[in-house]
């Protein structure tokens, strides 16, 4: 308590402008190839909850480009995004700007992660007591887990934290966090798109189901029962997260064979958003982008699936509602958007960029450092050479074989591939 009260913030403030002292030449580097690289202003600043839940403006270093199409409008992230900025995160460089936030006594350099405004509403009394302290540079939460622990337990962790602040503690929480990013382990970021959103935790969960696990499983509803639909079935089955899964689907006389009941029509999916957990599970890229963007916009809780026997590298980002199927093999620091199917042994090397809405067939191969972008569709068994580019809206068939860029929309197909169809404008 002594500590808390009268020696955390003075450390705090003689650390930090010891670190920012020390640390001037990176902040200087990095800002220069930050210029060089990624354009102007170096700094991105977004507004955080601090101390009693009141907002402050964050620092950081910007990681994306600020890429415009044609038309003038900023471009898909996966195209923002570049290799120093995947460096930037993967180091966590990108948090230095932080330090001028502890500095001032906005953030404090241990305590829990200031996270989006947007959450604030949805904590409930307990979790909300992570705000009685100053948000952290790293936490309890982050040293503890990797990225796959639950929103609940990182905040029951922050609270943890805030219940038992020792001067130990927060050397200790230093120490790993310094050990954790030169070893390159992988801190438990916020940011990750790997993390899906914070919905808020229904409070019947936390209480009278306590002790019971299985009762605290939820529903599933997954939109389509058709051949997609039973292999995102079987998933779903294998993971043993949900008491009861169920389809929608247009035709309600198909014959599931995992036996999962059909419950409604595709047009019923809004119905479900309260009671339910839901995936998309269409084939057709544009199809399953339409239907998943309309039930994001009404706040339902889309859920990724990733099958146990596939194999995921450090610092991989997988967006919501994408699949990752049987015996994948996705490397590292690649990044995957969302509404994605990574389709059973396909394999996308290190460094790809992979947009929203794509399909990388069975059997597919990406070497490294591959754009894929949006709603794209890499046929069964295709092959793409490292470093190439493929544009959105565009077909690799089956088996092709990509050597060089892709920047036109349309089917290609053959060894190398060729283009056999432009895409419509329309
Ligand atoms: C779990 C799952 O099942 S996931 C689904 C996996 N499925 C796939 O990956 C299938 C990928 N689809 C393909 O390869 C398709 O053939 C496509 C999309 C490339 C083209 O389909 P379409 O637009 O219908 O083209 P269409 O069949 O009319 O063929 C046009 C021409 O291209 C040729 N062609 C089509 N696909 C290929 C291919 N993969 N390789 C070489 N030539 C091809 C056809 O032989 C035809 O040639 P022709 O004009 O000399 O007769």
């Amino acid at each position: 308590m002594v500590y808390r009260r009268f020696f955390k913030r003075p450390i705090d403030f003689i650390l930090s402008l010891i670190a920012i002292i020390i640390l001037s030449p990176v902040y200087i580097i990095t800002a220069i190839l930050i210029r060089i690289k990624l354009g102007s202003p170096v700094l991105f600043k977004q507004k955080r909850p601090g101390l009693n839940g009141e907002i402050f403006w964050m620092y950081k270093f910007r990681t994306m480009t600020d890429k415009k199409n044609e038309n003038g409008e900023l471009l898909d992230d996966e195209f923002r995004m570049t290799r120093f900025g995947n460096m930037l995160r993967s180091t966590s460089l990108d948090e230095l700007p932080e330090l001028f936030n502890i500095l001032k006594g906005d953030m404090s350099i241990v305590g829990p992660r200031p996270l989006l405004v947007e959450y604030l509403p949805l904590y409930n009394d307990e979790q909300a007591r992570r705000h009685e302290v100053r948000p952290g540079l790293s936490g309890l939460a982050q040293i503890g887990g990797r990225n796959a622990i639950s929103w609940e337990e990182k905040f029951k962790l922050d609270v943890e934290y805030v219940d038992n602040i020792s001067f130990i503690g927060d050397i200790k929480i230093i120490l790993i966090t310094i050990k954790k990013v030169f070893v390159r382990e992988g801190i438990n970021s916020e940011d990750s798109v790997t993390m899906e959103r914070f919905k808020g935790t229904k409070v019947e969960s936390s209480h009278h189901l306590e002790g019971d696990k299985n009762l605290m499983k939820k529903e599933l509803v997954i939109i389509g029962a058709s051949g997609h639909g039973k292999v995102v079935s079987d998933i779903a089955l294998n993971l043993n997260r949900w008491n009861k899964i169920s389809f929608l689907d247009d035709n309600l006389s198909l014959k599931t064979s995992m036996n999962l009941d059909i419950i409604g029509t595709i047009e019923d999916a809004p119905k479900f958003i309260d009671k339910a957990e839901m995936f998309v599970a269409i084939g057709n890229n544009s199809i399953r982008k339409r239907i998943q963007e309309d039930l994001k916009s009404k706040g339902a809780n889309l859920v990724s699936l990733i099958h146990p026997s596939s194999i995921i590298g450090s610092h991989v980002n997988i967006g919501l509602g994408t699949v990752i199927m049987p015996g994948a093999i996705v490397n590292c620091e690649t990044t995957i958007g969302e509404g994605s199917i990574i389709n059973t042994g396909s394999t996308i090397d290190h460094d790809n960029i992979i947009g929203n809405y794509v399909h990388i067939s069975p059997g597919a191969h990406l070497a490294g450092t591959v754009r894929v972008g949006d709603r794209t569709w890499i046929g069964v068994g295709a092959i793409v050479s490292n470093n190439i580019n493929i544009c959105e809206d565009s077909t690799i068939g089956a088996g092709g074989v990509v050597v060089k860029d892709i920047d036109i929309k349309g089917t290609y197909v053959g060894v190398p591939v060729k283009i056999i169809k432009i895409k419509d404008k329309t």
